[in-house]
């Protein structure tokens, strides 16, 4: 959906040039059939009885989890305010799953008030406060136990999360205690288990690891008399930044009913997030001013790590390509921001072309984890989102304006 003709970069049937200059920049810029077309591939592959929960950390505008709400996706939440947002987005709360290791009692409360699918429990404290309010208020909580199968995902490691060593989930040896305990509480009901070992996988041998683990967790619960509706495989599908290899989606579904044959009843609950959104978004930040610094190229350009902080942040790998192409000379710089920060960068030593004041550059694959880890340090405006739709762009979410930057302040 993103893709250069006569030297221009369009967003389906759209030229980018046209929505920085109507829009201004910086703004991320996002493809709605893009996203579309994820959804429908990954819901394809998946041959057994399924739903997918969009993890809306990855992008919670709400134009974007509607469409995915029309397509029947549920969603992974971590908060309420992200239950608040799945509501407005059209999501049917019964198909909403709660993630997270510190799911307080206000938003326990408000998830049970809403009948969510289920809560993923990470602790045996967790449970308890389940109970507690869900007694409190004479309703049944649904739950999943998050296993932690202590499967190396091979990512980038502060983006694993099913090692021992990390914080999520209750281990592999308490797993089965955890379910005699909630077997014995009145305002509990087992509904399934879950797990999730990190983000941007793309090779899915580890998932398939982790689900054999599971399945042998689910024999022993039959065993005594605990049998689950739903398996939920977490998120953590990857996509390509720069040259990794596309997971394989027949091998990840093949994996799946390997795994679980035995289970066949089962509902397999996915928590997608990056997958489906990430390469359906750019972000476009415009050179401000050039500079060399003892013989070292910098371009600062208008966007910076407050925007997108994945590049501060992981050090990762973002496609940078000029808007429109003019054929010149290739140059090496660091493309940074205007924030105080040497941090603040998305490329360093990049090859890219000669670039000149008031040229808009494209930061590709900025859909995932983008605007939604976006914050005002330096007291800088969040960006606009626009969603294209063919020939139509819609804003969003508009630009915030200074008095977005005090709202809620006083003196
Ligand atoms: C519990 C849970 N589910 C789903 C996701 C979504 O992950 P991804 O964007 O890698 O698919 C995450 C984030 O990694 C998560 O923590
Ligand atoms: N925010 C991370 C991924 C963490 C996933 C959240 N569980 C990223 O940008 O890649």
């Amino acid at each position: 959906m993103f893709f250069y003709k006569n030297n221009e970069l369009y967003v389906e049937d759209v030229k980018v040039s046209d929505i920085a200059l109507e829009y201004k920049t910086p703004i991320y810029i996002y493809s709605k059939n893009h996203f579309e077309n994820q959804y429908k591939k990954l819901d394809q592959k998946i041959t057994r009885k399924h739903l997918i929960c969009f993890a809306l950390k990855a992008n919670s505008n709400l134009a974007v989890i509607n469409t995915f709400a029309k397509l029947g996706a549920g969603a992974d939440v971590v908060s309420a305010g992200e239950i608040f947002r799945a509501k407005k987005a059209g999501i049917d709360t019964t198909k909403i799953v709660f993630s997270g290791v510190g799911k307080t009692q206000e938003e326990i409360k408000y998830a049970i008030e809403n009948n969510i699918l289920m809560f993923n429990v990470e602790s045996f404290e967790e449970l308890e406060e389940i109970e507690n309010v869900a007694s409190s208020l004479g309703k049944i909580a649904q739950i999943s136990f998050r296993v932690n199968p202590n499967v190396d995902p091979k990512t980038h490691p502060y983006i694993s999360t099913g090692l021992k060593k990390n914080k999520f989930g209750i281990s592999y040896t308490q797993i089965i205690d955890a379910y005699k305990l909630a077997n014995q509480m009145k305002h509990v009901r087992i509904k399934g288990i879950q797990f999730h070992i990190g983000s941007q996988l793309t090779d899915v041998s580890p998932f398939f690891e982790a689900q054999l683990k599971v399945a042998n967790i689910m024999k022993e619960l039959l065993s005594l008399g605990i049998k689950l509706d739903i398996i939920d495989i977490g998120g953590g599908l990857g996509v390509v930044y720069e040259n990794e290899q596309e997971p394989d989606l027949d091998q990840y579904s093949n994996f799946i009913n390997q795994a679980f044959k035995d289970f066949p009843d089962s509902l397999i609950v996915l928590e997608p997030g990056r997958f489906l959104v990430a390469n359906g978004g750019i972000f476009v930040t415009k050179v401000l001013y050039r500079k060399q610094n003892e013989g070292k190229n910098f371009y600062i350009v208008d966007g910076a790590m407050n925007d997108l902080i994945r590049p501060s942040l992981y050090d990762a790998y973002h496609k940078i390509e000029p808007v429109v192409k003019k054929n010149v000379a290739k140059v090496q710089a660091d493309i940074v921001g205007p924030v105080c920060e040497s941090g603040d960068f998305f490329a360093k030593s990049r090859e890219i072309d000669n670039l000149e004041r008031n040229d808009l550059v494209s930061i590709f694959s900025s859909g995932a984890y983008g605007f939604t880890m976006a914050s005002n340090y330096n007291s800088r405006c969040r960006p606009a989102e626009v969603l294209v739709d063919k020939d139509t762009v819609k804003v969003v979410r508009s630009r915030e304006t200074f008095e977005d930057l005090i709202r809620g302040e006083a003196i």
